[in-house]
């Protein structure tokens, strides 16, 4: 049973240094912030909406040798625990507006989210960072900045998409790994949308509809570049690149914005 709309409202983010978390988040917070990482650890960083199931599952198909059937060991959230959950960071990042269009439908069906309201209300939640996890452009452009300094792979959703393989093998790479040409087809094939979207391992159809109601909107929703369009009026579209320019000023980053 769904939480009812009365519940679902008292959901509310608190906040830690600014940023709007969970309140489990927050109550597990200096736990959270002690987490120290091991010298061989990869930590995968991700705004939400941004790839960031894609990019797990690429890095345990690359870790597991293409092997499908261990990447069915368990489903994808407890191959690599979300260190926020505080169940026992590569940045990848997805271009504002698509991320906006992917985070308002998973807050429709996320019962322990806060409702997200009409499009245009959630809009103004958005360019505010006033959602989860806080503002796309701070979390961008502080990941960015940081990606010479650090051994950090910064990997954008659109370039996945339009060049998977490529990608992929950045992934490797930068983990380490040699896979045979025919290894790295076959995760490119595995990891695609199709595949993941019927996958019970990654598509969270064994999270209860209770918390994930899937018939308001998949988990693996459209997973394509440009579906802001769909959303997006031409008056939002100009208000929010004016937005964007005032907030991602003096950063060098790029996105693309349709395939
Ligand atoms: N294999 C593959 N190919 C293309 N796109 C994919 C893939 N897997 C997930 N997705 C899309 O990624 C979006 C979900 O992002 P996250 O996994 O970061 O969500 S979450 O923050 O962990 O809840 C969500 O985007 P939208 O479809 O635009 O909503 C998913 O559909």
């Amino acid at each position: 049973m769904a939480l009812t709309t009365e519940l679902r409202t008292q959901l509310q983010l608190r906040e830690v240094a600014g940023i709007p978390l969970q309140a489990s988040t927050v109550d597990n917070w200096s736990q959270i912030q002690n987490f120290e990482a091991k010298p061989d650890d990869l930590l995968i960083c991700t705004y939400p909406k941004s790839g960031t199931t894609w990019i797990q599952e690429i890095v345990d198909m690359i870790e597991q040798n293409g092997d499908v059937e261990k990447c069915q060991r368990a489903v994808i959230q407890h191959r690599h625990p979300f260190i926020e959950w505080a169940r026992p960071p590569q940045p990848s990042a997805r271009n504002a507006k698509d991320c906006m269009v992917s985070y308002y439908h998973f807050q429709r069906m996320n019962q322990m989210l806060p409702d997200p309201g009409t499009w245009e209300e959630y809009f103004e939640t958005f360019i505010n960072g006033k959602v989860g996890w806080g503002s796309w452009y701070d979390h961008v452009k502080g990941w960015w900045e940081m990606k010479d300094r650090y051994q950090i792979l910064f990997l954008f959703f659109e370039d996945i998409k339009r060049d998977p393989k490529q990608e992929i093998q950045k992934v490797m790479q930068f983990m380490g790994k040699s896979l045979h040409e025919t290894v790295l087809d076959k995760i490119v094939q595995e990891t695609s949308f199709e595949k993941m979207k019927e996958n019970p391992m990654t598509n969270r159809s064994t999270v209860p509809k209770s918390i994930l109601d899937q018939s308001i909107s998949p988990f693996i929703r459209k997973g394509t570049v440009g579906d802001w369009k769909n959303h997006f009026t031409v008056v939002q579209s100009e208000r929010f690149d004016e937005i964007y320019r005032q907030k991602m000023e003096g950063t060098s980053i790029n996105f693309c914005m349709e395939l």
